[in-house]
């Protein structure tokens, strides 16, 4: 695939996100005795890494795909991290797991880990066992090859750790190798050497003697830092003959990768030749940052794998064909704050990329069905195959009609053979019978003797080379059942028993993060309730305020009602006062003008009309002065009006005060 022109996140809906862990180890005695502080604390159940700022003490928190903390083991990390990659090489997926992170962070420790005690063992040892365990599980109808590689990029030069002393210098330095890519192979390391491995075992003495050939050199920061990108393949073929006779090929193939360390030159102190390892060892780091931001960044449209070795080599784990998974090393001291930041956000970064994994089926280099061909081949030679190849499928007329020519060969073959024996035993025996034979004869017969025993010895040294060369390539095909697993045993029962522990931890966990959730939605319903309540009491407070307001205008309308009923109420009594003062005027008036007896015989008569709210004198309408007689009535009397009587009281004020005035007014009643 070229992946340097194809756009980036074009796997997207159709790959997935290769997966991110990070691991933090715990505080060295070193970084114990300095009294650093811890700054990064993990929660596995939460599956997060929270980083506080020493000087600050502000908090970063990342998540990732697993968080393992400083009680993490090693079988832990194997079952969750590597163990579903290493699955998927076994059905013929490409895998990559590789380890990131500053120098002495652990990564070393996480990939290799410590040889000789089985709880430490790192993924690599504990893939080998666990491959070789899968095999010795599978059903005889499947056969393996397992081969390896081992190289490692320092100063952006390839050496094969495992190259033979012919192929290497008189200093013992490897031949630099070149990075080809083909339609066929993809990207792949130009004779880089293999080894077939038949066993754990095989795979870890292989890996020893690559680890031994490893540049590592001394830094400020890590005495035994590994100064170089180191990368681990192990293929496995495997082919599988169906119930219908036909035989399935796939190849699986696994990169174990442990990066140099990250950290800056700057901080390590290098001088001079260390320097410029750094700057090229970074090139590689940078450029693979710059490869996991062009594949993730959404813009960009070329992707810069050709520009480092150790890009090219990860090209198809980055964005490409693979199962990947990063592992992001830190340490948990304040002093490394910046670089645990650093790898935290290069991994955060990580976790959006893409790849699209297929399963690698029938590929043309493969070595398995080539191997499985010569095979067959030379049980034919050796006539030890009754006929029928593993590989031909039933109805092949072309190729039966080769195999009963090659059987006529060999049946005619072995009767030459057959013959020549009898004839060398015959001859023998005439030797042997005819003591007086002569001279010549004798040495003719011998002559004779000698040469068909020079034929037969060819024959048998020839059949010993096929059978030997067969039994050579038989062993290198590992059939599923046989258990290869050998000193691994061990190491195998561990990781079982690690990863039956890790099924019950994970439910116990899934548990955990289940009543976690249950919780939350149970806190968020509460809020929710409690933000209905607070809405509530808000609408009710709103609710007061306007009440507030209403009373107090409702107040202050009280205020000005209590003000205009005084006002009302001082106007009536004023005016109240006012009839009064005018009712005693009226009264003098009356005391003047009407004697007592007359008031009191009017009173008498009064009775007061609520229709129309006013007093009336019964039979007034009769009397002397308010009585006139009217036309219209018939010459009747009748009551004056009032501008009447206005008239006639005007009248009487300039008229002296006597009783005929005032009988003329009030007549006798
Ligand atoms: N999880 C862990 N538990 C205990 N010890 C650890 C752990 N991780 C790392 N260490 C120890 O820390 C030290 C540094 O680890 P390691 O060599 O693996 O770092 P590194 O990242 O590979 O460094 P470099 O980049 O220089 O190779 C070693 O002594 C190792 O044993």
């Amino acid at each position: 695939m070229d992946g340097e022109n194809r756009a980036p996140g074009s796997a997207d809906n159709r790959g997935d996100n290769i997966k991110v862990v990070v691991r933090c180890r715990p505080p060295s005695s070193e970084e114990v005795k300095a009294g650093y502080p811890i700054v990064v604390a993990v929660n596995s159940v939460h599956r997060t890494i929270t980083v506080k700022d020493p000087s600050t003490d502000a908090s970063k928190v990342y998540t990732f795909d697993h968080a393992f903390g400083a009680d993490s083991t090693q079988p832990d990390i194997f079952n969750q991290v590597a163990r579903p990659i290493i699955d998927n090489v076994l059905e013929g997926y490409n895998g990559t797991i590789f380890a990131y992170g500053q120098t002495g962070s652990g990564k070393t420790f996480t990939m290799e880990g410590v040889s000789d005690k089985p709880e430490l063992r790192g993924i690599i040892p504990n893939s080998f066992v666990h491959i070789f365990g899968h095999i010795s599980k599978a059903e005889d109808n499947k056969r393996f090859l397992v081969r390896v590689s081992y190289f490692e990029i320092y100063k952006e030069q390839i050496r094969d750790l495992l190259a033979k002393k012919g192929d290497r210098d008189r200093a013992g330095n490897a031949n630099i190798l070149e990075i080809k890519e083909d339609k066929l192979k993809g990207v792949y390391v130009k004779d880089l050497s293999e080894q077939v491995v038949y066993s754990a075992d095989d795979l870890d003495r292989i890996m020893a003697v690559g680890k031994k050939n490893r540049v590592t050199a001394a830094t400020k920061m890590n005495l035994h830092s590994s100064r170089s990108h180191a990368i681990f393949t192990v293929i496995v073929e495997k082919s599988e003959r169906r119930s219908d006779g036909s035989v399935h090929l796939c190849v699986g193939k696994l990169n174990l990768v442990d990066l140099a360390g990250s950290e800056r030159q700057t901080k390590t102190e290098a001088t001079d030749d260390r320097l410029k390892e750094a700057a090229k060892i970074n090139h590689g780091l940078s450029n693979l940052g710059n490869v996991i931001a062009a594949l993730t960044d959404g813009k960009s449209t070329h992707v810069p794998y050709r520009n480092s070795k150790l890009t090219r080599i990860l090209q198809d784990s980055l964005g490409g064909n693979s199962k990947t998974v990063m592992c992001a090393n830190v340490g948990p001291a304040g002093y490394n704050y910046d670089e645990t930041v650093n790898t935290l956000r290069y991994a955060t970064r990580a976790k959006s990329i893409k790849n699209a994994a297929k399963i690698n089926e029938d590929p043309k280099d493969a070595l398995l069905r080539k191997l499985e061909d010569e095979i067959q081949e030379l049980r034919r030679q050796l006539n030890e195959d009754p006929g029928g190849g593993e590989n031909d499928g039933p109805g092949s007329k072309r190729m039966s009609e080769e195999m009963m020519l090659r059987k006529r060969q060999r049946e005619e073959e072995k009767a030459k053979l057959k013959k020549m024996r009898d004839e060398l035993a015959e001859e023998r025996e005439e030797l042997e019978r005819n003591r007086f034979l002569g001279e010549k004869e004798r040495q003719k017969l011998q002559e004779d003797i000698a040469a068909k025993e020079e034929q037969l010895t060819a024959a048998d040294a020839e059949r010993n080379a096929l059978t030997e060369k067969l039994s050579l390539l038989e062993k290198t095909i590992i059939v599923g059942g046989e258990n290869l697993l050998d000193k691994a045993e061990e190491q195998e029962r561990l990781l079982e028993a690690s990863a039956k522990e890790l099924e019950l931890r994970r439910k116990r966990e899934e548990d955990l993060r289940k009543t976690l959730l249950s919780k939350k939605i149970e806190r968020s319903k509460m809020e929710q309730k409690h933000q209905t309540l607070q809405e509530i009491a808000t609408s009710k407070k709103f609710e007061v305020t306007r009440l507030e307001e209403e009373i107090v205008t409702l107040r202050a309308d009280l205020k000005d009602l209590r003000q205009e009923n005084q006002e009302r109420l001082e106007a009536a009594q004023q005016s109240k006062a006012e009839v009064e003062k005018n009712i005693r005027l009226y009264e003098k008036v009356i005391d003047q003008l009407l004697p007592k007896k007359m008031q009191e015989l009017i009173e008498s008569k009064c009775t007061y009309n609520k229709d129309i709210g006013e007093w009336e004198v019964s039979c007034l309408a009769f009397t002397g002065a308010m009585m006139r007689p009217d036309g219209k009535h018939g010459g009747q009397v009748r009551s004056l009006s009032h501008a009447e009587a206005l008239a006639q009281a005007e009248q009487l004020k300039s008229q002296p005060l006597t009783d005929r005035n005032w009988e003329g007014v009030f007549p006798k009643l």
